[in-house]
């Protein structure tokens, strides 16, 4: 399998010169500020050379960390200055050649400040109409996504930025067929451009409730007021003509004047000498300096990291939108804001939101056309950027993504190397989060295989022991006893370090006896899934996933372990339950699910807890202080009555920076304590009651699995073996999807997505499931 460091052999200093050179001299096109040409020189070649060892050290530097985005501009900025003299065309081929050597990769993991990916992100709240209840709606900002789903958020912005991010539309020269970049000053195009702008400041407006319409089936206003919007936009006037489309359709009444404010972080990419060339001639002049075909010299060009003559990379156009952004965040908090930029910046926000790594999602978002207008949704909060994009103009939209998932879907088959009947051997690793279950599915699986003859091999500790190369054989001996077996008993692992390729292409690599007629079962959540997902499209592992996490946040399925863990949550919340009741106790019981509240919601619906405190809640401070504290205050002192609340861990509020149960106890207690109800009047003395917190943690993940749970496992593996047998191209590259016996389904890994939050379990729970409230 070839890497993307292999194929860049054919890139050469001379060659690099030769484009360089060739487009440094032309004359500048129209409108474009081109830099300086270098003078001429004969030793260009030589210096590029020296300047190898000075970019290898900024490298060594980045690994180490810049603190700041302007740390890491002024470090490479000082390569160009000293190490080359101030010439952009020796650093030009001695930053490419580097990159062609794989020299360079290293950058995209480099923690550079707030640029670095978050490893854990709160899930935004996006809610169904369906779902969406009065109660969920009332007093927060609800902005409507298209698609019949609204972004909550709570109406207090303080401590909080919202930002509207948007790109300019159609231009006269446009980003389909030219290098445009921040060195062009480009106009709209008047015919298609003007227009399109229009829509994008409809779509706004929709979306925000200028148009006092979305929200009318809820009978509720909107509270963002687009008369204090800022807005800000690049040099380009193209960024200006939209701020100016947009005003127009935020306006109901006419707007007071409103000017637009120049930010660097909105500039798009720096193309240097490229500025205004047309791509097909790019391509075609960049193959001819190197002597190799227009698909080959393609590869250079789409590489992050490849720095334009005279310009910059996408990687450094990445690094100054991600950092320009959060400083904006940062100095406008408690307002809205409407940013007018450029594709590459939406590209990098939408590739800094992903889950995935830079390079990965990089490639995901490698066909984000021109003509999809997204804008994308971010706040910024507590030095942190989260947020959402989402597109105008649907059904181009819509049709593109069916035709790139068909394109993807293409080429997972085409991936596909297992015959129908060939395979020999099953190897098997349990990743991530451990999970009652792991156990069953194990077994079975090596039941299975058994029975048509493979070998069944296990890895310790997942993705880590592969790079161990942890790998054993297995016998039925060594499988006796296995299928109740609590947790994992092959062990798990998180293991960061195999989010980098040269760390999975060494753990492929001890895969090697087994590529040719073997597949890896891989036992996780959806981290575990990417892990496999990037070994099976970068080295052709062939894999097959089993659903496993108590988090149960994989749409499609009902992953193992959710079950058991339920069950012993419940233990402890009955016990907690009549606890409560007979000592009139208020108890937070906090459960596993940073990243997700399907296990705490679960729990709390068949405990009939009191309430439940998930990150998923557009307003997590309002619901403790209405519904917690306003149930309380109902509920306390009255006889045999239980108060039962479930916190989904690390559920962001104002009383603790860890969230979850903490600071939670001494506020509510508080609280309580100020009633005047809970204080003794003559002939009258009210229960003594304490507040406490419970952290059920990691108990739950080495729950002893239930009947249920063990049988899912079984159905799964059995499956797995099975199809793998019969129609490997049916489920490698495939996550098995349970839903139930004779309803198991392949999912993609490409197409793996998050569950869904059960918004009308929740309304249920509370109540308040009546859109006009009880009858
Ligand atoms: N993008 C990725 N590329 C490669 N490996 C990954 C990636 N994301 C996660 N992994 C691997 O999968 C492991 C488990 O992922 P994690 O998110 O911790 O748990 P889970 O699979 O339960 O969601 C990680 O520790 C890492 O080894
Ligand atoms: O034990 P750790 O590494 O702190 O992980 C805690 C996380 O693991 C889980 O228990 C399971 O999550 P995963 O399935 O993603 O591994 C989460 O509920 C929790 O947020």
């Amino acid at each position: 399998m070839q890497s993307t460091t292999d194929s860049l052999d054919f890139v050469t200093i001379e060659g690099l010169l030769a484009y360089g050179e060739q487009f440094a001299r032309r004359p500048a096109i129209d409108g474009v500020s081109a830099p300086p040409a270098p003078a001429s020189s004969n030793d260009r070649a030589a210096r590029a050379r020296q300047a190898m060892a000075s970019i290898k050290d900024f490298v060594a530097r980045a690994r180490a960390g810049f603190p700041r985005a302007d740390a890491y501009r002024s470090a490479r900025q000082a390569v160009i200055d000293d190490a080359c003299a101030g010439d952009p065309l020796v650093f030009f081929a001695a930053w490419n050649r580097l990159l062609a050597e794989g020299a360079l990769h290293p950058l995209m993991r480099a923690p550079i400040g707030s640029v670095l990916k978050p490893t854990q992100r709160r899930p935004v709240a996006i809610v169904p109409r369906a779902q969406l209840t009065p109660q969920l709606a009332d007093g927060r900002i609800v902005l409507d996504l298209g698609d019949d789903r609204f972004w909550l958020l709570p109406r207090e912005l303080s401590g909080r930025t919202l930002l509207f991010t948007m790109r300019h539309g159609i231009s006269r020269v446009e980003s389909k067929t030219h290098r445009v970049g921040r060195r062009l000053a480009n106009q709209l195009d008047v015919e298609r451009g003007v227009p399109r702008a229009d829509v994008v400041g409809a779509a706004l407006a929709r979306m925000v409730g200028v148009v006092g319409q979305q929200l009318d089936f809820l009978h509720l206003s909107n509270y963002l007021e687009p008369r204090g919007f800022l807005h800000f936009i690049s040099r380009s006037p193209n960024t200006r003509q939209l701020f100016e489309r947009v005003r127009a359709a935020l306006a109901r009444d006419p707007l007071p004047p409103t000017e637009a404010v120049y930010a660097p972080a909105l500039e798009s990419s720096d193309f240097g000498w490229i500025t205004g060339v047309e791509k097909t001639v790019e391509v075609q002049e960049l193959a001819a300096a190197f002597g190799v075909e227009v698909s080959t010299a393609k590869r250079l060009i789409k590489d992050p990291l490849y720095c334009y003559p005279g310009g910059n990379s996408f990687f450094d156009l990445y690094v100054d939108v991600i950092d320009g952004l959060h400083q904006l965040g940062a100095a406008h908090a408690g307002q809205a804001a409407c940013l007018y930029t450029h594709s590459s910046t939406l590209r990098a926000l939408m590739i800094y939101l992903d889950a995935r790594p830079f390079h990965e999602a990089f490639t995901e978002f490698s066909d984000y056309k021109e003509s999809q207008d997204n804008v994308v949704l971010l706040t910024f909060e507590k030095g942190h950027l989260s947020g959402y994009s989402t597109a105008v103009g649907l059904s181009e939209r819509e049709r593109a993504s069916r035709d790139s998932w068909m394109a993807v879907e293409r080429v997972r088959k085409d991936r596909v190397t297992l015959k129908p009947r060939q395979i020999k051997r099953i190897v098997a690793l349990v990743s991530g989060g451990d999970f009652a279950g792991a156990g069953a599915a194990l077994k079975e699986l090596r039941v299975q295989a058994y029975r048509f003859g493979l070998e069944v091999h296990f890895v310790r500790h997942g993705f880590l022991g592969l790079a161990n190369n942890w790998i054993e054989p297995v016998t039925e001996e060594d499988t006796r006893g296995m299928s109740s077996h609590a947790s994992s008993p092959i062990g798990s692992s998180r293991f960061e370090d195999f989010k980098d390729e040269l760390v999975q292409r060494a753990a492929v690599g001890h895969l090697a006896p087994f590529l040719e007629d073997a597949a890896l079962v891989v036992l996780g959540g959806d981290g575990s899934f990417r892990g496999a997902r990037a070994i099976y499209e970068g080295f052709g592992v062939q894999v097959v996933g089993i659903p496993g996490t108590i988090d149960n946040n994989l749409e499609g399925t009902i992953s193992l372990g959710y079950h058991s863990a339920m069950a012993l949550a419940d233990q402890s919340i009955e016990s907690l339950k009549a606890t409560s009741a007979a000592m009139g106790s208020v108890f937070f019981v906090e459960v596993m699910g940073a990243g997700s509240g399907h296990l705490a919601l679960a729990c709390a619906y068949q405990a009939r807890a009191e309430g439940l405190l998930v990150n998923e809640h557009p307003d997590p401070d309002a619901y403790i202080d209405e519904v917690i504290l306003g149930t309380l205050k109902r509920t306390l002192g009255v006889p045999n009555k239980s108060h039962l609340f479930v916190v989904a861990e690390r559920t962001p509020h104002r009383h603790h920076r860890e969230g979850g149960v903490h600071g939670l106890v001494d506020y509510v207690a508080g609280a309580i304590g100020g009633w005047a109800q809970r204080h003794a009047k003559p002939g009258q003395y009210p229960l003594t009651l304490a507040t406490k917190a419970t952290i059920l943690g990691h108990t739950l993940r080495g729950a002893p699995p239930t009947p249920e749970d063990k049988a899912i496992a079984q159905h799964l593996a059995y499956e797995t073996v099975h199809r793998l047998v019969e129609r490997p191209e049916d489920v490698v590259g495939c996550m098995m999807a349970y839903r139930e016996r004779g309803a198991i389904d392949a999912i993609p890994l490409h197409a793996v997505s998050p569950k869904q939050f059960d918004w009308d379990l929740f309304a249920r729970m509370h109540g308040t499931e009546l859109r006009n409230g009880p009858p």
